[in-house]
Formats: C-alpha cells, structure tokens, sequence
C-alpha cells in the first residue's frame, strides 16, 4: 500500500497545543495528534481512536466515542503521547452502513446483530496502518489507553512492549448501557 503523508504542523486546541501529521492509505486519511513533548518521551500514552463521526462530532449519547476522545486528548495534553485519529468509521463499514446498522438497531437488534444482517463481520477495522504510523513516529513501547483486546493483540504483534493499560471508561447513560454490555459480554471488552 502506498501511503501517502504530511509534514508536522502545529494545532492549538481547547486542550493544549498539539503537532499533527497526516497520513493517506488508498482513500482513507488518519491524523496522528502528538502532545509538544512526544518525542522525547520513552514510553507515550497512545490512545487508537475509531471514528464515530455520529459520536466524536455530533454527541451521540449511542456510544461512548466522543467522551473516550475528550478523555484521551486532555490525557496526552497533561501526560505526553499520542491520539491516533484512525478514521475507519462505524467499525469500518462506513457511514452510510453505520446508519443503516443503527436503523436496525431502532427496530431491536444490538450492535453485533446489526451488522451480521447487513453482512459485515462485527467488527471490519484493520489497524495496519496504525503500525506504519507508529514506526514513522518512532514509537518502540507506549502505554495503551484502551478497553478492547483486539487493539492490545494488535499493537503485541507488531511486537511493540505495552508498559501498561489504561482504561478508558467514561461514564454510561440510558441510551448506551445495552450497547456497552454488548460490547463486554459479547466483544471481550474489559468493562
Ligand atoms: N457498525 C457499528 N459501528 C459502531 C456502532 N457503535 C459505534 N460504532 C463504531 O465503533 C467504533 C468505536 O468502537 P468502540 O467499540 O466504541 O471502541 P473500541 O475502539 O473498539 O475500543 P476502546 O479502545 O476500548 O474504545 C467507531 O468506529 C464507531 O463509529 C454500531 O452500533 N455499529
Ligand atoms: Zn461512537
């Protein structure tokens, strides 16, 4: 695959000055957002962020996507590290899927159920990119925020040492309890 990238820009946000680095594999573009300090630290926090377009840019009270983003960015702005902004949204099946999932999902199916109908795996990510990513950046061992085992394999394969877990648990409400038991007793999520 050729990937195609950016030079490093600076990004002041509400959360802190960031530097930013873009990178195009095929028609998808990712954005790797690194706190001033990233690298001169041994181990980085890194946060692997999916997009949710409905979440991150909307407040879908649905998910837990748009918390889990504004907890890892004030994270890497306090700490030193990395957001991957990984945009292979609706578990990579993409926009127009991932409402047609949630249309299911309003007439009773959960978020596995939803997109098994639609004939997707439950979850279609790929994160190779994520390793071209973190082999530009230098990253050799970090410290993963996350809840999900399939990210933890994926970043122990390309055998990156993971000093330590953080979760990344915000709080729920009524509108994605269901999908967060789900997502635990049916994705292996450690919630
Ligand atoms: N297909 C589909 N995608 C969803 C649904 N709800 C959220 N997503 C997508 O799921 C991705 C986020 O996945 P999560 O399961 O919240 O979290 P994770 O990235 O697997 O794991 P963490 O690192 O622990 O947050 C984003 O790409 C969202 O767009 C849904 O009901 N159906
Ligand atoms: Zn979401």
């Amino acid at each position: 695959m050729n990937i195609i990238q950016s030079n490093i820009a600076n990004l002041p946000t509400k959360y802190g000055k960031f530097k930013i680095k873009a990178y195009k594999d095929g028609t998808q573009e990712h954005l790797a957002i690194m706190s001033q300090n990233f690298e001169n630290i041994d181990a980085p926090y890194v946060r692997i962020h999916s997009e949710c377009l409905t979440g991150d840019t909307l407040g879908s009270l649905k998910c837990d996507c748009q918390n889990q983003l504004d907890l890892s960015l004030k994270f890497i702005a306090r700490e030193g590290g990395l957001v991957i902004y990984h945009r292979q949204e609706g578990r990579n099946i993409g926009l127009v899927n991932k409402v047609n999932a949630y249309a299911l999902q309003d007439q009773g199916r959960n978020t596995i159920q939803a997109n098994l109908e639609l004939g997707f795996k439950e979850d279609e990510r790929d994160y190779s990119i994520v390793g071209h990513i973190f082999k530009d950046l230098g990253v050799k061992k970090l410290k993963l925020i996350t809840n999900n085992p399939k990210k933890i394999d994926y970043v122990e394969s390309l055998g990156i040492e993971i000093v330590e877990r953080i979760p990344a648990i915000t709080q729920s409400n009524k509108y994605n309890e269901g999908y967060l038991q789900t997502k635990k007793e049916q994705m292996g999520h450690m919630l």
